[in-house]
């Protein structure tokens, strides 16, 4: 594999952090939500039920009939809808300035509860608080309230809503659709009109579209249904749930993921005949990938198709203030899990509890959490039939301890999907709704390149929403492109995505390594050639030998440098020796190692004979300096080789680049058909 190494990180979405500060209103007043679970990507966090000072308005959701927010919709919603919402009025600005992780939410669990003056940070105020403050606090806040002002005058909106819909016979499957319209529409003339409405009443109104919106979210997925029991204070327990309705078939285009995962669905579905057969598994699988790219969907699948226990955790929730607790419940977890077995665990936010920050005053114990998981996994053989299967965006954060063998030692990478993914994805969830026959998914999914798969869904429900909201019928492509273009255009969004110079070079760096191998008789053929990020590579293009070798010749070896040269020869011929880059160390590398070995190992130097050099640091200096000089000149030929190939088939260089622009992805053949120079219809 060649690849081109970037230094592009993947941002952590920081994704409560507008709501949260929303509600910081002008005059002093704040507003308390209570009664509804927030739920990350459907997975459990309960903000507990509570109370707020009488005076202060507050809002109970779950009497209005909701019982859950999906995060991700609050955060489009206000993401989209309030900075126009705000404009021109006065509501503080600086509300998006701050930055309180979801985490940081979750882990302060009264956050709702705005008190006056404080505009940012304040979990983390509360978190250097000290226990008994916090626990003294908590008992205040405790039981007096929910007389806030929705209750009060509790929606005109809402029953007229209800009624509108009556009497406008909207079909059911359509009523949630149509609410979140009539929200979003709502709030629009709000914003037009900029009528002298106090802050209170705004307020109200963001949190109606909210609640809303939640609805919405509720009623389009399957899987919210999913709950556990939370675990508060130090209440532990765990319920695990069975996963029958989620299989594989639910998680689109991550099909290289699946298959590595297979292997762990045949050993839950029956583990000691597995392990009998000779069968080895790791104790605990990483999955590795940006946000919403499907990990707990993979996670749940591989429990769905197994048929067994899943017991979902986030990493946050063993971060605790409390000495031991995290601890604890680690414990209590795989008790519950051994005695349920085969199951699986699903670690979600893994780094949050097994990250390298340990130690620091924020997570006093988190130390202590680490070593019981760690103990955990130790305590049970393989064929216990418990597979702990964690999920990180950031592999390179977590305590190493946690990666060693017998631990988390095996790594699925879940990619974002390329654009055969992300046409499988988009048709997936286009089905769950109404379209016109117009609608050509691929075309959508070429103009989504770093999209995950919760943001295709999210694409797809946006549209839906915009055709509610102007009165269409069916989804087109009109709806589709507008989505696209307002996830695109939102603030802080794409922050991976590879802009294009980088990604022409990326195609044209590729396509050099592709060509070679293509007109170098004896390369390997190529497998594929993308220009996906993946991991630390901006792309890479994979070779297939044809059968596995045993020899290899020296005109091969020849063949895998020159190709390896492809890459920069590419860079230097396209866009100059001044801009060359960074991305070909590692064929560099690869090259240099196979030189290396053509000439101490393989007696494949004429002026060194046929003698091996195991040792170099124990030659002459003179023979050193005599390999060294074979293998420079092994390279340099190399280069020349592969220029000169560059340069006869500087067209078919181009095409392919291009092509590689435009599909991100081609396989075997469809390089073939590109180099050939016919069209290609990709699908
Ligand atoms: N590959 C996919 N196929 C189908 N749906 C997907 C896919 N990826 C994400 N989704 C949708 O997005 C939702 C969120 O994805 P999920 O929670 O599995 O992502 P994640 O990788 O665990 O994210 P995070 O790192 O934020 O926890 C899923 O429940 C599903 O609705
Ligand atoms: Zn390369």
């Amino acid at each position: 594999m060649f690849s081109l190494s970037s230094t592009v990180q993947p941002q952590v979405t920081v994704p409560l952090s507008h709501l949260i500060n929303a509600f910081h209103t002008p005059k002093n007043t704040s507003v308390s939500l209570s009664g509804v679970s927030v739920s990350q990507n459907q997975h459990r966090d309960v903000v507990p039920e509570h109370e707020a000072p009488s005076s202060e308005p507050s809002l109970n959701l779950r009497d209005l009939g909701l019982s859950e927010l999906k995060i991700g919709q609050i955060d489009q919603l206000v993401e989209n809808l309030l900075p126009g919402f705000c404009k021109g009025k006065n509501i503080s600005s600086h509300w998006h300035t701050s930055h309180v992780s979801a985490q940081s939410f979750f882990e302060n669990k009264y956050v709702f509860i705005q008190s006056r003056g404080f505009k940012t940070l304040k979990s983390r105020t509360r978190r250097l608080q000290s226990t008994s403050e916090r626990l003294a606090e908590t008992q205040n806040i405790a039981p007096s309230f929910v007389k806030g002002f929705l209750l009060r005058d509790r929606g005109s909106d809402v029953e007229s809503l209800d009624k509108l819909m009556k009497t406008k016979n909207i079909p059911e499957a359509h009523q949630d659709a149509f609410k979140t319209g009539f929200a979003e529409g709502f709030l629009k003339a709000q914003a037009l009109t900029q009528k002298t409405n106090d802050s209170l009443r705004r307020t109200r109104l963001i949190l109606f579209v909210l609640l809303l919106f939640g609805i919405y979210g509720l009623l389009k997925n399957p899987f919210l249904s999913v709950r556990f029991r939370t675990t508060t204070g130090l209440d532990s327990a765990v319920d695990p749930v069975q996963m029958k309705n989620v299989t594989f078939e639910h998680v689109k285009g991550v099909e290289e993921a699946k298959q590595e995962l297979q292997e762990v669905v045949e050993f839950l579905k029956n583990p000691q005949k597995f392990t009998i057969l000779g069968g080895k598994l790791p104790k605990g699988i990483l999955l590795v990938g940006p946000p919403g790219t499907g990990k707990t969907l993979l996670a749940r699948a591989v429990a769905g198709e197994a048929d067994v226990p899943f017991y979902y955790a986030s990493g946050s929730e063993f971060d605790e203030m409390f000495v031991g607790v995290g601890a604890s419940r680690i414990r209590n977890l795989f008790r519950e899990a051994k005695a349920n077995a085969p199951c699986v665990i699903f670690i979600d936010e893994l780094d949050s509890v097994g990250g390298k920050r340990i130690e620091s005053p924020m997570h006093p114990y988190s130390r202590q959490t680490i070593n019981q998981l760690l103990a955990e996994m130790d305590g049970f053989k393989p064929n216990e039939g418990v597979i702990i299967i964690g999920a990180t965006n950031f592999p390179e954060a977590l305590d190493n301890a946690l990666i060693r063998p017998g631990r988390f030692d095996m790594q699925v990478t879940v990619p974002r999907p390329d654009v055969k993914g992300r046409t499988e994805i988009l048709k997936w969830y286009l089905n769950k709704i109404k379209f016109d026959q117009s609608v050509d998914p691929e075309i959508i999914a070429r103009g989504t390149v770093g999209f995950s798969g919760a943001e295709l869904e999210n694409l797809v429900n946006q549209a839906a929403l915009k055709a509610a909201v102007d009165g269409k019928e069916m989804v087109t492509m009109k709806e589709l492109e507008f989505s696209k273009d307002k996830i695109l255009m939102g603030p802080e969004r794409r922050s991976v995505e590879i802009d294009n110079k980088n990604k022409t070079i990326t195609a044209y760096h590729e396509s050099g390594h592709a060509i070679i191998a293509y007109y170098t008789k004896d390369a390997m053929p190529i497998n594929k050639a993308t220009i996906m990020p993946r991991g630390p590579t901006l792309g890479h293009v994979s070779l297939l030998p044809e059968n596995d070798r045993w020899n290899e010749t020296r005109a091969q070896l020849l063949a895998q440098m020159d190709v390896s040269m492809g890459g920069r020869v590419a860079e230097e011929l396209i866009f100059g020796t001044d801009h060359i880059t960074t991305g070909a160390s590692s064929d560099f590398d690869n090259a240099t190692k196979i030189a290396k070995r053509m000439v101490t190992k393989f007696g494949m130097s004429e002026k060194l004979g046929v003698m091996t050099y195991s040792d170099t640091g124990k030659l002459s200096p003179e023979t050193q300096s005599a390999i060294e000089q074979e293998i420079r000149i092994l390279l340099r030929d190399s280069y020349e080789r592969a220029k000169h190939i560059l340069k006869t088939h500087a067209k078919e260089h181009k095409n392919l680049a291009e092509a590689l622009l435009t599909y991100e992805t081609l396989d075997a053949k469809e390089i073939q058909i590109v180099l050939e120079g016919k069209k290609l219809e990709v699908r």
